[in-house]
């Protein structure tokens, strides 16, 4: 990992009550080159870090401290450039399916905790979470024109499961809805990839309409990662292999061994909002022994040039 040493600077009183004797807790501190980061912990022990830089989690944990996700040794930690690994969140563009940069501006943005969000219908109770906000600066209106609100709520269950709920409103007051696409670009952390399967599936795709509950196996880990989804009805498959590891500034040449990207999506529809409109992708995550196996995803149904 490149940049100066993380500090812990400040200490936050929990989110909620928590029945439990250790309740769950989030700290703010100082991350990788002085940004700030929340760290989320749960009372049976797993955790995860957020950045604000990007809105991106970067590091999740189950109750052994195993690190669940993939986070490049060569991963830069400084703006422009998204932080290569963990989750980076793709909006208003999925990769190259527009006018703006690969995967839209919201991974290298600086969001914001939202101190007080709209009310969630889920149960907070016994979870550590935490409220991110971005909102389009006047230099993004210059890029897309539009005007919103994106609330992010990252919260660690009981059981150590990882949820992110997204909610974007168009506040356009010019009366114009906008579309986007979307994708939570998932770094999973496996032993090795050639041990590793999805469903059985190839690599730099995106699957369409896609079952909601997906299963990555990781044989020589006896672990499966679990991946629900919601409002996201694409998959992408993702991993660089030897030849683009080697062209990535910020990714190891092996690296890729050792990463699997599965991405919740909505790319093949763009969700379009009107004014006063909010949409909602929530992806849940959970780490489980193996063996585990949801539905098939469809080989056919790939989108073509992806
Ligand atoms: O290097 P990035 O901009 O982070 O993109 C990384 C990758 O993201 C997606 O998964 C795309 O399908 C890939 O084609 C792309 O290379």
């Amino acid at each position: 990992m490149s940049g100066e040493k993380e500090k812990s600077t400040v200490t936050s009183a929990p989110p909620s009550p928590s029945p439990s004797s250790v309740a769950p807790s989030v700290e703010f501190s100082k991350g990788i080159n002085g940004l700030q980061k929340v760290i989320l912990r749960e009372s049976r022990g797993s955790s995860a870090e957020v950045y604000l830089y990007g809105g991106h989690v970067t590091s999740w944990k189950n109750d052994h401290g195993e690190e669940l996700l993939f986070l490049s040794s060569k991963a830069i930690f400084k703006p422009p450039k998204a932080i290569r690994g963990g989750i980076p969140i793709c909006f208003p563009q999925f990769a190259s399916h527009g006018t703006l940069d690969q995967h839209g501006f919201a991974r290298n943005r600086f969001w914001a905790v939202d101190e007080d969000p709209p009310p969630f219908p889920t149960n907070t109770l016994n979870k550590a979470f935490v409220d991110l906000i971005l909102k389009p600066s006047e230099e993004d209106t210059k890029i897309w024109p539009h005007s919103f609100e994106y609330r992010l709520r990252i919260a660690l269950g009981p059981g150590g499961d990882l949820m992110l709920t997204s909610r974007i409103r168009n506040t356009n007051s010019d009366g114009k809805p906008f579309s986007f696409t979307f994708a939570y670009h998932t770094y999973f952390s496996v032993s090795d990839i050639s041990e590793v399967r999805v469903e059985g599936l190839e690599v730099d795709k995106i699957y369409l309409s896609t079952p909601t509950k997906i299963a990555i196996i990781d044989h020589e880990k006896k672990r499966t990662f679990v991946l629900r989804k919601d409002g996201l009805p694409d998959a992408v498959v993702w991993n660089p292999w030897d030849k683009k590891a080697k062209a990535m500034a910020d990714f190891g040449d092996d690296e890729y061994k050792h990463m699997l990207c599965v991405e919740a999506a909505a790319v093949e529809k763009a969700v379009t909002l009107k004014p006063g409109e909010e949409w909602k992708g929530r992806l849940e995550l959970s780490a489980v022994p193996s063996s585990y196996c949801s539905g098939q995803l469809d080989p056919q149904r790939v989108l073509q040039g992806s």
